[in-house]
């Protein structure tokens, strides 16, 4: 089964959700990708990845993709959060933070834990 795999990254963190993208792109081409509006359409124009793209994120996006991981859906969430920048969703993103940790689900927030997770799986892949 193709790992599945949610890619999120709010405005400011979205040039590093591209660059992480393209490093692991030929990984990733394998997996079944979800992504939040914005996030999704980059990642589709700028790397060339297939994403089951789902509302932006302060129009319900991260609440889709929780909703997803609640149903069994996703097996890892990469989620580039801006710290530094207050969110009008606020509530929406702890609510999928929370649900990774409810469900035990692997939830990478910035760039050097997002490198972890994502050579871990790659290497898992190729064993
Ligand atoms: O706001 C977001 C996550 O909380 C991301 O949404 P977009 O990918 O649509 O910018």
């Amino acid at each position: 089964m193709k790992t599945r795999i949610a890619l999120i990254a709010h405005d400011k963190k979205k040039d590093d959700m591209i660059a992480l993208a393209s490093e692991y792109k030929a990984f990733l081409s394998t997996c079944q990708l979800v992504a939040t509006g914005t996030t999704g359409g980059r990642l589709t124009n700028e790397v060339g990845l297939t994403v089951d793209r789902k509302h932006s994120g302060p129009f319900g996006g991260d609440l889709q993709i929780g909703s997803l991981l609640v149903e069994g859906q996703i097996d890892c969430v990469i989620f580039l959060r801006d710290p530094m920048t207050p969110q009008p969703h606020e509530p929406d993103i702890n609510a999928l933070v929370r649900a990774c940790d409810v469900h035990n689900t692997p939830c990478a927030t910035n760039v050097a834990s997002a490198h972890l997770v994502l050579s871990q799986l790659q290497q898992t892949a190729a064993q």
